[in-house]
C-alpha cells in the first residue's frame, strides 16, 4: 500500500466532505421564490427533504470505491457530490457510470483498468486495495471482510458490497416485475430495498409522483429495516404491513386456520363482486326529474340503458353511482335543449343532486358500505353458491353481530373489507411496490397489494421454505397470478451472507421435507464452533449461562409463542435482564425473547432456539417456522432442548 496513494485518497475524502457541507449550506440558503404561500410551502418541503437526504450518516464515508478507465476516474459513494464548479467529486452508486464497480470481472472488465476498494475505521480512510481486473487478481480481502463482517442491530445498507447477481436484480428496469426466490440470509430484503433506492434515483420524477411502497410481514420487521432507505438518501418511501394497508376495520378476533384459508382464497373476490353488483336493480318504471323549474320524464327504456351501460363500463361501483346521477341529469338537459332551452352546467349539476335523482339512484344503485357488505356475506354466504361449495358456505357463515360496528373482525375479514372498498372506489396505486416475505401472503392479501400497484411494477421477495401461513404455496405461480403479474420471472439467490456454514447446514437438514427440490443456500463463511446443540435437564440455568457468556452484540432467544412470558420470568429469576419482543415496532431489547411467529426477516448476533419441538408443535407449518428460527443467527446458534429434537435434526 503506497502512502502517497493513501494521502491522495484522504485528500479526496476531505474534498468530498467539504463539498457535501457546501451543498447542504446551499440548500439551506435557497431563497423562497415569490410570495405564493403554496409554492413556498412546496419548496420548503422539497428543501427539507433534500436536506434530510443530504444529511450524511456520520458513520458513512462519502465514498467507498473507485473505478479507473484509461480516460477517467470515478469515486463511488452513497450519493452524488459535486464541487462548486458543478464537477463530480463522488458518483452516486446508482448512476450508470457506477455499474462497472459492481459488475466488472477479469472475464468482463467492462472497460475498467482498475477497481479500488477502501477500508475505513471510525470514518477515517485507513487502507485501500486494487484489482487490475486481470487473471492474476487475488480475491479482495476488503470485500470479503466487509461481506463477512458480523451484522447485528438494525439492518444496514450493503452499497459497498452488492454482489453481481444481486446487482442484476437491483438494477433491473422499472417496467420489469421480478420475483426473487432466495434462501435465508441471501440478501433478498437488502436487494429489495436497494432496488427501491435505485428506481427512485433513476426514475425520480415518475416515481416521486406515484411513490414507492415496501410491504413487510410485521412491525418488528419494518422497524428492523427502517434505517436502510434513509441511509441511502431515500426518505420518501412508504413502509407498511398488509394489516396496515387493509386496516379499515379494527381486528379483534382470529379465524381458525380452515376459515382463514377460505377467506384468503381468490374465489372470495368473485363472491364479494357478486354480492356488491347484485345491488344494482333494473329500472321498472319511468322517472321524473326536475331541471330549472320544470320536470322531465325519463322513460324506463332509457333508464335501463344507462344502468346497463354503466355496469359494463368497467368503472368502480362508486363511480357508476355518480355517473348514473349525471346520466339522468344529462337526459333532462337534452330534453330541455330539444325544446329550445339552454340549461347551464350548474343547473344540470343541481338536477343530478336533486331529491328525485338521488331517490332513483338509492333504489337502483344504492350506496354501499364495504364493512356492512362483508358482514352481510358472512352472515349469509349463499350469494357464493356456484363459486363456493355448500360446505365452504357453512364454514364461512357467522352469526351476525348486533351491528356492523360491533362485529369482531379478523385479519382475513379486514382484507375482504378492503377488497370491497377497492370495488367501490379505485385504490390509489404506487409506481413500484416491493413485497417482502411474499410466500406468506394469501391470494386475497396479494390482491390487496396489487390494488396498490396501479400500472407499476413489483419486486416480490420470498422463500418458499420459510412459508408459514396456512395458505402457503409450493411454487410462486399462484402468488404471482394473485399479485396481477403472472408472467413474472423467478430469480434465485443462493449465497447466504448471514448465517455461518455450520448453522446453515444444520438448518438445511429440514429443507428436503419443507420444499422438495429447492436448492439449499451456501454460506459465504464458516465459523467453527458457531453451532451448539445442547440437551439440558432444566432450561433456565443453562439459558442464563448462555446469555451471560454471549459477549457483545444482540441476543435473540427464540421460542414457541406460548413460552415467551415464562422464559422472560425464568431469566429474570436468574438475574438476567431480558424483554419480550412485541409487534408494535418498538426496538428489541439487547437480550430479546422473540416469539417464533415474529422472528421472520430479523437477525441477531447470537440466537438461542429453545425447545425446537415445541416450535414445530405449535402450528401446522411449525417445521417451516423452525427453519426460519434456525436461520436468524449471524455469529452463533445455540439450540437448547429438554424434550426430543425433531427427527431431522437429531443425530
Ligand atoms: N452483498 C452483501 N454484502 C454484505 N452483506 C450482505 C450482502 N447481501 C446480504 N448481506 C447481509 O446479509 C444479511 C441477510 O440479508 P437479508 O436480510 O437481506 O437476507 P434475506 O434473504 O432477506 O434473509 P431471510 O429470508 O432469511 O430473512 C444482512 O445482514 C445483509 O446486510
Amino acid at each position: 500500500m503506497s502512502h502517497a496513494v493513501l494521502a491522495a485518497e484522504r485528500a479526496h475524502l476531505d474534498l468530498a466532505a467539504a463539498c457535501l457541507t457546501d451543498m447542504r449550506a446551499a440548500t439551506v440558503a435557497t431563497a423562497d421564490a415569490g410570495g405564493d404561500a403554496w409554492a413556498s410551502e412546496r419548496l420548503g418541503a422539497a428543501r427539507a427533504e433534500r436536506l434530510r437526504s443530504l444529511a450524511a450518516d456520520p458513520g458513512a464515508p462519502p465514498f467507498f470505491g473507485r473505478t479507473d478507465t484509461p480516460a477517467e476516474t470515478f469515486h463511488i459513494g452513497r450519493r452524488h457530490v459535486r464541487d462548486a464548479a458543478g464537477d463530480p467529486v463522488v458518483i452516486d452508486w446508482r448512476a450508470p457510470m457506477s455499474r462497472p464497480f459492481y459488475q466488472a470481472s477479469p472475464t468482463d472488465p467492462q472497460g475498467l483498468t482498475r477497481r479500488r476498494r477502501f477500508g475505513f475505521a471510525d470514518g477515517a480512510l485507513t487502507s485501500y486495495e486494487d484489482e487490475s481486473l486481470s487473471a492474476d487478481d487475488r480475491p479482495s480481502a476488503l470485500l470479503r471482510e466487509e461481506i463477512e463482517r458480523p451484522r447485528s442491530g438494525p439492518m444496514r445498507d450493503i452499497v459497498a458490497t452488492i454482489q453481481p447477481d444481486q446487482d442484476d436484480i437491483v438494477r433491473a428496469p422499472l417496467a420489469e416485475s421480478i420475483c426473487v426466490q432466495g434462501a435465508p440470509g441471501t440478501g433478498k430484503t437488502a436487494v429489495g430495498l436497494h432496488r427501491a433506492a435505485y428506481l427512485l434515483y433513476t426514475h425520480g420524477e415518475q416515481l416521486s409522483r406515484t411513490g414507492v411502497l415496501v410491504v413487510g410481514p410485521n412491525r418488528a420487521f419494518l422497524r428492523y429495516i427502517e434505517q436502510v432507505l434513509p441511509a441511502l438518501g431515500e426518505v420518501e418511501v412508504d413502509q407498511a404491513t398488509v394489516a396496515d394497508l387493509t386496516g379499515r376495520v379494527p381486528v379483534r378476533a382470529e379465524d381458525p386456520d380452515d376459515v382463514a384459508v377460505l377467506k384468503g382464497d381468490a374465489r372470495l373476490a368473485e363472491v364479494l363482486h357478486r354480492a356488491l353488483w347484485r345491488r344494482v336493480a333494473k329500472p321498472r318504471d319511468s322517472v321524473q326529474v326536475p331541471l330549472s323549474a320544470r320536470r322531465y320524464r325519463i322513460p324506463e327504456e332509457r333508464l335501463k340503458r344507462y344502468v346497463d351501460d354503466l355496469r359494463r363500463a368497467g368503472i368502480s361501483y362508486g363511480a357508476g353511482r355518480e355517473r348514473l346521477a349525471l346520466s339522468l341529469a344529462e337526459d333532462a338537459r337534452r330534453q330541455k335543449e330539444e325544446v329550445g332551452g339552454s340549461p347551464t352546467d350548474a343547473e344540470t349539476r343541481r338536477c343530478a343532486r336533486s331529491a328525485e335523482v338521488r331517490a332513483f339512484c338509492d333504489e337502483h344503485w344504492p350506496a354501499v358500505d364495504a364493512a356492512a357488505l362483508v358482514a352481510e356475506v358472512l352472515a349469509d354466504p349463499s350469494v357464493g353458491r356456484g363459486v363456493l361449495t355448500d360446505a365452504e358456505q357453512d364454514l364461512l357463515r357467522r352469526a351476525p353481530a348486533r351491528s356492523v360496528r360491533a362485529t369482531r373482525w379478523t385479519a382475513a375479514d379486514a382484507v375482504l373489507v378492503d377488497e370491497v372498498a377497492g370495488m367501490l372506489e379505485r385504490t390509489p396505486g404506487y409506481g413500484h411496490v416491493v413485497v417482502d416475505e411474499a410466500q406468506d401472503l394469501s391470494p386475497m392479501q396479494c390482491r390487496a397489494v396489487a390494488r396498490r400497484l396501479a400500472s407499476g411494477s413489483l419486486t416480490v421477495l420470498g422463500d418458499l421454505a420459510q412459508a408459514t401461513s396456512p395458505w402457503s404455496v409450493a411454487d410462486w405461480s399462484a402468488t404471482l397470478a394473485a399479485l396481477g403479474r403472472p408472467g413474472t420471472s423467478v430469480r434465485p439467490l443462493t449465497t447466504g451472507y448471514r448465517v455461518p456454514a455450520e448453522v446453515l447446514e444444520f438448518a438445511n437438514r429440514l429443507l428436503p421435507v419443507l420444499v422438495p427440490g429447492l436448492a439449499p443456500a451456501t454460506a459465504v463463511r464458516s465459523e467453527p464452533g458457531s453451532l451448539q446443540v445442547r440437551p439440558v435437564p432444566a432450561l433456565a440455568p443453562v439459558l442464563a449461562e448462555v446469555v451471560r457468556s454471549a459477549g457483545a452484540g444482540s441476543v435473540g432467544i427464540v421460542c414457541a409463542d406460548a413460552s415467551v412470558a415464562e422464559l422472560v420470568a425464568a431469566l429474570d429469576a436468574e438475574g438476567v435482564e431480558a424483554a419480550a419482543l412485541a409487534d408494535d415496532g418498538s426496538e428489541p431489547a439487547p437480550v430479546a425473547v422473540v416469539p417464533a411467529t415474529l422472528v421472520k426477516g430479523l437477525e441477531f448476533d447470537r440466537v438461542v432456539v429453545v425447545e425446537p419441538a415445541a416450535i414445530v408443535a405449535a402450528e401446522p407449518r411449525g417445521l417451516h417456522r423452525l427453519y426460519v428460527a434456525l436461520t436468524r443467527a449471524v455469529s452463533s446458534l445455540v439450540v437448547l432442548h429438554r424434550g426430543e429434537l425433531p427427527d431431522l435434526l437429531a443425530g
